[in-house]
C-alpha cells in the first residue's frame, strides 16, 4: 500500500508575510504552502523568496509538510525561484498553472541539474482550462521519476477566471472539473487537493465546500486562513462511525468461516473484499492522524 500521509489541510500564505510564517510552526494544518506566486506583488518577489527559503532552512515547523509554490519557469522569477526552492529543500515544489506534461517534465530536468534533495517531490496546481482537458496526460507524469509527481493542487480561483465561471455555493459548473483532475489523479496513484474557499466570514459555506471536497475524494482543503484548519481537519478525517465500521469489516474478513469468501453479509449490507481494503485504509488513515501530536 502507498504510504499514508495526511494532507487534510494545506494552509498557504504570502512569501511576503513574515508574522505567518512565524504562526504556521504552530498551526494544525498538516500542510504549509509558502506562496512566492499570486500572493506577493513584483516588487516584494525576492524579499518573499529569501525570507521562505530561510524559514524553510532553519525549520522548527515538526510535522507539518512544508511546500514551496513558485512562480512559473517562464515568467522573470521562476528560474531565481527553482533554484532558492531546491537549496532550502523543502517536502515539494508547488508549480502554477502547470498546463502540460512538458512542463513537469522541464521542471523534473531543471531540479536534476541543481541537484535536488529526493525528498523534494513536485506538486501541480491544476488551474487552467487547458490542465483540465489533459489532466490525464499532466498526471501520467508521475511514472517518470524525473518529475516526480505526487500532488494536484486545485486553482479554483484562476479555473474560475480563465473559464468565466462563476464560483457558486455548490460549485454545479466547477463539478465536471473537479472530478476530471480528480479521477486523473487517481488513475496515477497521486493526491489530489480542493481550491480555497474565499469567503473567511461564511463559515457554514466554508463547511459545506469541505464536506463536499471530502464526498468528491479530495483529500485535504487548500486554506487560506488559520480559522479554516480546525474544520478542515475534523471534515477530511474518518469519522468515529467510519472508523468503527471499518473494524467490523476487517474482522469480519479475518473470521475463519470468511477468509475464502468474496463477499458477506454484515449488518444487513454486502460487503466485498473491496470494503475491506477501503476500511484498512480508513484505519491506517486514522491511525496518522492519531500518531500527530504537534
Ligand atoms: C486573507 C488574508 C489577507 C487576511 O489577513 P488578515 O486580515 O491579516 O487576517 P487576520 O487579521 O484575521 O489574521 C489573524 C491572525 O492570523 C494570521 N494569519 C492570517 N492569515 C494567515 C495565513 N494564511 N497563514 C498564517 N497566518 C495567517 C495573521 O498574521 C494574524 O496573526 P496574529 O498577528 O498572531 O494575530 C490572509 O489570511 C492571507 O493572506 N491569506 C493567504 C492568502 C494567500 O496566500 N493567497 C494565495 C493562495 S490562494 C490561491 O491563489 C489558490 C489558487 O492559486 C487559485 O487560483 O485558486
Ligand atoms: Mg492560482
Amino acid at each position: 500500500m502507498i504510504p499514508i500521509r495526511p494532507r487534510r489541510s494545506a494552509l498557504y500564505m504570502p512569501g511576503s508575510n513574515a508574522r505567518a510564517i512565524e504562526k504556521a510552526r504552530t498551526l494544525a494544518a498538516d500542510v504549509v504552502i509558502f506562496d512566492l506566486e499570486d500572493a506577493v506583488a513584483p516588487d516584494l518577489k525576492t524579499q518573499a523568496r529569501e525570507q521562505v527559503c530561510a524559514a524553510v532552512k532553519a525549520g522548527g515547523y515538526g510535522r507539518r509538510e512544508l511546500v514551496i509554490r513558485v512562480n512559473a519557469l517562464e515568467t522573470p522569477w521562476g528560474e531565481a525561484d527553482l533554484a532558492a526552492a531546491v537549496a532550502a529543500a523543502p517536502d515539494a515544489i508547488l508549480v502554477p498553472k502547470v498546463s502540460s506534461a512538458e512542463t513537469l517534465a522541464a521542471v523534473g530536468l531543471r531540479l536534476r541539474k541543481l541537484g535536488a534533495a529526493e525528498r523534494t517531490g513536485i506538486w501541480a496546481m491544476i488551474e487552467t482550462p487547458l490542465a483540465i482537458l489533459r489532466a490525464e496526460s499532466i498526471a501520467s507524469a508521475a511514472h517518470d521519476v524525473d518529475t516526480r509527481l505526487s500532488c494536484f493542487v486545485m486553482g479554483t480561483n484562476d479555473l474560475a477566471k480563465d473559464t468565466r465561471t462563476r464560483l457558486l455555493p455548490g460549485r454545479a459548473a466547477m463539478l465536471p472539473w473537479l472530478m476530471t483532475a480528480l479521477a486523473a489523479a487517481r488513475a496515477h496513484g497521486i493526491d489530489i487537493l480542493d481550491g480555497v474557499y474565499n469567503t473567511l466570514s461564511d463559515e457554514s459555506g466554508f463547511r459545506a465546500e469541505c464536506e463536499q471536497g471530502r464526498d468528491c475524494g479530495f483529500d485535504g482543503k487548500t486554506l487560506i486562513h488559520p480559522d479554516q484548519i480546525a474544520a478542515a481537519n475534523g471534515i477530511f478525517a474518518p469519522s468515529e462511525h467510519e472508523i468503527e465500521s471499518a473494524r467490523t469489516i476487517v474482522a469480519a474478513f479475518e473470521q475463519p468461516e470468511n477468509r475464502a469468501r468474496g463477499a458477506i453479509s454484515l449488518g444487513g449490507r454486502m460487503v466485498e473484499r473491496l470494503h475491506a481494503e477501503m476500511a484498512r485504509r480508513t484505519l491506517a488513515m486514522a491511525e496518522a492522524i492519531a500518531k500527530q501530536t504537534t
